[in-house]
């Protein structure tokens, strides 16, 4: 976790977590069950890579962003840093939603993109995250197509990331570093770089 968070951080978190409990109903934008753990099982999971993460400058490209996991976390926490976030998100009402929370929070680093991750000029980002989008094997083709040849994926995985890695290494070169989760037993973050065809 980031500790000493300032209280501008720390004010935004609280009013992205109101915005996400008054739309969820509407839009469904996490599992309505995990509605009561929405702290600790959604904000500070994504976190998780704050702590990891040292980002200086460029572009951060969250992938299939949704209700903002964790795009929406991370541009949230390194606001004072000078990146910029593009947030892909191929669901109107999602990006709708995505656009009135950065509107609301003042996020002047953050940029909604309502196409298809697919579909996107490669962004040549310096960072790059994903949650909850699809298995390694189906991200590899969009870090080719994004991430910048020097720069850092940070993807948030579930407890079959070690089958996912052995299954994408069949097609892909990377170099990988794995985090366990703190919230989730089982669960990684990894951080891959250097990617090229195998
Ligand atoms: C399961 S949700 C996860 C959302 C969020 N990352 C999270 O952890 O809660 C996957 C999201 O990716 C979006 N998505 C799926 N495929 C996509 C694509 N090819 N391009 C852009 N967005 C996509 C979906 O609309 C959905 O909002």
């Amino acid at each position: 976790m980031i500790e000493n968070v300032s209280r501008e951080t720390q004010d935004r978190l609280d009013a992205y977590q109101d915005l996400l409990i008054r739309w969820n109903p509407r839009i469904n934008l996490v599992s309505p069950s995990t509605i009561p753990q929405l702290r600790s099982r959604h904000i500070d999971d994504c976190l998780q890579i704050c702590a990891n993460a040292d980002p200086d400058k460029g572009i951060w490209a969250d992938l299939g962003s949704g209700g903002g996991l964790p795009g929406i976390v991370l541009a949230i926490a390194f606001a004072s840093r000078p990146i910029q976030f593009v947030l892909l998100e191929s669901d109107q009402r999602k990006a709708a939603f995505l656009r009135s929370v950065v509107r609301q929070l003042g996020l002047s680093n953050t940029r909604i993109d309502n196409i298809r991750i697919e579909a996107r000029d490669p962004l040549d980002a310096a960072y790059l995250s994903a949650r909850a989008l699809a298995p390694l094997p189906r991200l590899m083709p969009y870090l080719d197509r994004h991430l910048a040849k020097d720069g850092q994926a940070w993807l948030m995985k579930g407890e079959k990331w070690q089958a996912e890695v052995d299954e994408a290494r069949q097609h892909w070169k990377f170099e990988l570093e794995t985090i366990a989760s703190n919230t989730q037993a089982g669960a990684a973050i990894l951080k891959i770089s250097e990617v090229s065809d195998a």
